[in-house]
């Protein structure tokens, strides 16, 4: 699948950007007072405004979606956690009993689940009723990947096949919503997060590797060891050349992974604000960045997690989260929390007095 995106420069003139930054410093505060709401503000308008000043933001309606699909490498034991946690927390989440349920009730934000590959399939009484309603979305590639350790997490195929199904089932959900999160659930995500990103940068595992979940030092010992392994038997294979986005992904990712890239592109391409949680989402945004660079433009970064590796992730992305409250859980927690921020930048953008307008004295 082709991506026509438009960066921001490309979407706006010049005397357009212009107009924004004065409209934003003509505001009665001090220049600059509200930091990064102020970059969020002028991100948000060159995303939606599209050359009309006019134009009033709209960020009511937010969604996190969670992506939830599982990893071979779990059965090595580098989790606290063993696969069957992955379905277990599926249906969490659709009773409504998870940290991500009560961040999107406390934010008013809507909660969507998708199967990208869960090891088996979920059974619940109210399964039908979820699926029709769409609070739940199977979109399966197949039943787990394989352990990236030994062998390719999937194939070339299947790894084309997350972005086409990823780009495809948000579409559904663009005359609903302006704001889009990513989250997931995946026993043993953060290997495959870590090794995609040592894959795509070409850092040592070392720089990529953290603790997950809350592993112990002897499970973090096989975690690097394991990781190393396989980013070796990865340039072996492609004989020390760079492999693509996509054969990376089929080397070391996840079905999850690589079906929230194919989301966020499509949600760049449909000119949607993308919510990027924690560690993992930040994984698959740096994917859909390597498939299409203009996907970047249409990014928000809603936390630093604890997790080690986010930190090269997030200089990698040139991005500087909003929030850093010491969270490392993913399910899109951090991306929920972020919607109230979004919302107020939105919201002083639209609605606050210019000096002119209060007739207030100018500050300089
Ligand atoms: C009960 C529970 C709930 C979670 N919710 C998110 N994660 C997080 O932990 C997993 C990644 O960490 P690792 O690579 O160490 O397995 C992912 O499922 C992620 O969403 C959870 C993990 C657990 C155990
Ligand atoms: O930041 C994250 O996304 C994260 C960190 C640890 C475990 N699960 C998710």
């Amino acid at each position: 699948m082709q991506f026509n995106i438009n960066s921001l420069a490309q979407l706006n003139t010049p005397e357009f950007i212009e107009q924004v930054k004065a409209k934003i410093d003509g505001k009665t505060k001090p220049l600059g007072a509200l930091g990064q709401l102020e970059d969020l503000a002028f991100q948000i308008a060159l995303i939606q405004q599209q050359q009309d000043i006019e134009q009033p933001l709209d960020v009511t309606s937010a969604a996190v979606f969670v992506f939830a699909g599982d990893h071979g490498i779990a059965a090595q034991g580098i989790s606290i956690a063993p696969s069957e946690v992955t379905q277990q927390m599926v249906a969490n989440f659709l009773n409504g009993g998870a940290a991500i349920n009560c961040f999107c009730a406390a934010n008013q934000v809507q909660l969507h689940v998708v199967d990208t590959g869960v090891l088996t399939p979920l059974q619940h009484p109210k399964k039908s009723a979820y699926l029709q309603n769409g609070s739940y979305i199977e979109s399966r590639i197949a039943a787990g990947t394989n352990d990236f350790s030994q062998t390719s997490a999937m194939t070339i195929e299947h790894a084309q096949a997350c972005i086409n199904q990823g780009a495809e089932l948000i579409k559904a959900y663009f005359n609903q919503y302006s704001v889009i999160g990513f989250g997931e659930m995946g026993i043993g995500n953060t290997s495959s997060a870590s090794a995609l990103t040592s894959l795509l940068t070409s850092q040592a595992a070392e720089l990529t590797v953290g603790h997950g979940t809350g592993i112990s030092d002897e499970q973090y010992r096989l975690k690097l060891k394991l990781i190393k392994q396989s980013i070796e038997r990865v340039h072996k294979a492609y004989q020390h050349k760079q492999p693509n986005p996509i054969e990376c992904l089929a080397e070391v990712g996840g079905f999850e992974i690589g079906q929230i890239a194919g989301a966020m592109l499509a949600c760049a391409q449909a000119s949607k604000i993308v919510v990027v949680d924690g560690f993992i989402s930040s994984a698959a945004a740096l994917l859909a960045c390597r498939i299409n660079p203009n996907c970047r433009d249409y990014m928000v970064f809603a936390h630093k997690s604890e997790e080690y590796g986010h930190k090269l992730l997030l200089a990698e992305l040139s991005a500087k989260p909003l929030l850093d409250i010491n969270m490392r859980l993913g399910e899109g927690t951090g991306a929920a929390l972020s919607v109230p921020l979004i919302r107020s930048a939105a919201q002083f953008y639209n609605c606050m007095a210019s000096f002119a307008d209060a007739e207030v004295t100018k500050v300089v």
